[in-house]
């Protein structure tokens, strides 16, 4: 089955709604400008959630064909949850994809695999797409316990989902010394561990689906190294953060078929 590939670029805490409106208005009329066809690579912004209203309505009134996500979600849908945002709040911003456990919010904000779950679950239940990061630190690299370290991640926030939904989760592996380091993983480093995702998607249900799966690469992906990673035969697209912020070079990202020959 082939993949679409996915180029989704996460904003973290960065761009007030203004801001968010310039620069969705000046990826799109790059992206316009090339004539990039979105059904050979589909692109999303994932955008803190002060800036979703701001970017549903530019989408909708100049129908573009960007998605546009979230970078966090509640394990629940409504109640006493101070400071949290509903998946059925999301839903209803037309918002497609959302981020979940980020190596940022495990780290700084304690999330386990537990909670993952939970909000992979969460995210389904309103038809929102998670794309679930995963990935090693530094010492899990140099111990070289990789592979086993981020399929636990894998197992522990795929525990209780049915194939339909499986089906159509995004996994991006991020390792986390890779992120906003400037050090990216080799195309190889990439692949053993995507790879890994999705041998181990066919272990827990079968080969069809684990096909069919789109798992991403993220950590200081650039539109000088794009090209290399993608060539992996197990990447799928990558989740962008730093490189994101700037249009023509997110857009250069996307565009990674065509530019890798002009580099
Ligand atoms: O964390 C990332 C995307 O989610 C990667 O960030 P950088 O591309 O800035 O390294």
């Amino acid at each position: 089955m082939a993949r679409t590939p996915l180029m989704a670029g996460n904003w973290k805490m960065n761009l007030d709604h203004h801001e968010a409106t310039h620069l969705v208005q000046k990826l799109a009329w790059t992206l316009k400008d090339a004539k990039h066809d979105y059904s050979t690579v589909e692109v999303a912004v994932l955008v803190p959630f002060t800036d979703i209203r701001s970017v549903q309505t530019l989408v909708d009134a100049d129908k573009l064909e960007l998605a546009y996500g979230a970078q966090d979600v509640s394990a629940h849908t409504s109640g006493a949850y101070t400071g949290e945002i509903s998946p059925v709040m999301l839903a209803k911003l037309g918002v497609r994809y959302v981020a979940v456990g980020h190596s940022e919010r495990r780290e700084l904000h304690g999330e386990d695999d537990a909670l993952c779950a939970a909000k992979v679950r969460s995210a389904f239940g309103q038809g929102i797409t998670p794309i679930l990061c995963v990935g090693e630190g530094l010492d899990v690299r140099k111990a070289g316990n990789q592979v086993a370290h981020t399929l636990a991640q894998v197992d522990g926030a795929l525990e209780g989902l049915s194939a339909e939904q499986a089906a159509t989760i995004v996994i991006a592996y991020e390792p986390v010394w890779a992120i906003g380091t400037g050090e990216v993983a080799t195309p190889e480093d990439a692949q053993e561990v995507c790879g890994a995702i999705r041998a181990r998607l066919a272990e827990l249900y079968d080969a069809e689906l684990a096909e069919g799966v789109r798992v991403l690469y993220g950590g200081s992906v650039k539109s000088g190294n794009v090209a290399s990673i993608m060539a992996q035969p197990d990447v799928d697209g990558a989740l962008v953060g730093g490189a994101s912020l700037d249009a023509e070079e997110f857009a250069k990202i996307v565009r990674f078929q065509s530019h890798e020959v002009g580099l």
